[in-house]
């Protein structure tokens, strides 16, 4: 059900977190658009960096219900569902729990000023204060994606970190994704060594 292509994308995107070590233990999911009513996503509880592409990749439609009833899904479906239906240049969306998202989403406020890889989300300059919003953690996921509803509705942000948890990054195609979450975890990494050396 889920096309070969789109499931080794997100096998590999899959195994280069988990290179990085950002998708520990079975922390992480991942997903890619079918079509304008359904989604691939990881299935919950697998080891993100060592997925079997035919079976640990899904389909759900984007109210998070999967097409083959006994499949389980990522527990954080709807907050890919959410990026799908929102904002529909979303190809695919790539949420990671590296150190240091986590241990920086604890600290309050996130902003990034003056860094030259800003660039990466296609500003034309680092002269910016860019806000990385950030959510406190809810094992109850619908209530997360209302309370996370209304500042996507108001401008899509770089991405968002949920406190204590990890990051979310999308793009066009997974290849796109995996780009931002490389961009957004490099700004979080500079920003927790900023703030240590204080
Ligand atoms: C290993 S605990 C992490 C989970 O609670 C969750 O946050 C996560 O990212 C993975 O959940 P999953 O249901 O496998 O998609
Ligand atoms: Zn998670």
């Amino acid at each position: 059900m889920v096309p070969a292509d789109v499931a080794e994308a997100l096998a590999e995107a899959g195994r280069r977190m988990d290179s990085h070590g950002w998708v520990p233990g079975s922390a992480g999911n991942l997903s890619a658009r079918l079509d304008d009513k359904h989604i691939a996503i990881t299935r919950s509880g697998v080891h993100k960096g060592r997925m079997v592409p035919h079976t640990d990749i899904i389909a759900v439609d984007f109210e998070g219900q999967p097409l083959v009833d006994d499949q389980k899904p990522s527990a954080e479906t709807l907050l890919h569902c959410q990026l799908y239906r929102l904002f529909p240049p979303v190809g695919a969306v790539l949420h990671g729990h590296s150190i240091a998202a986590t241990v920086l989403s604890l600290e309050g406020p996130i902003t990034f000023s003056n860094y030259e890889l800003l660039k990466a989300f296609g500003f034309t300059t680092h002269e910016l204060d860019i806000p990385l919003p950030v959510y406190n953690n809810d094992q109850d996921i619908a209530r997360l994606a209302q309370l996370i509803e209304p500042d996507l509705q108001a401008a899509p942000p770089i991405g968002y970190v949920i406190a204590g948890h990890g990051v979310y990054a999308w793009g066009t195609n997974v290849e796109h994704a995996y780009w931002r979450l490389e961009a957004l975890e490099f700004l979080i990494s500079c920003e927790l060594e900023r703030r240590q050396m204080k």
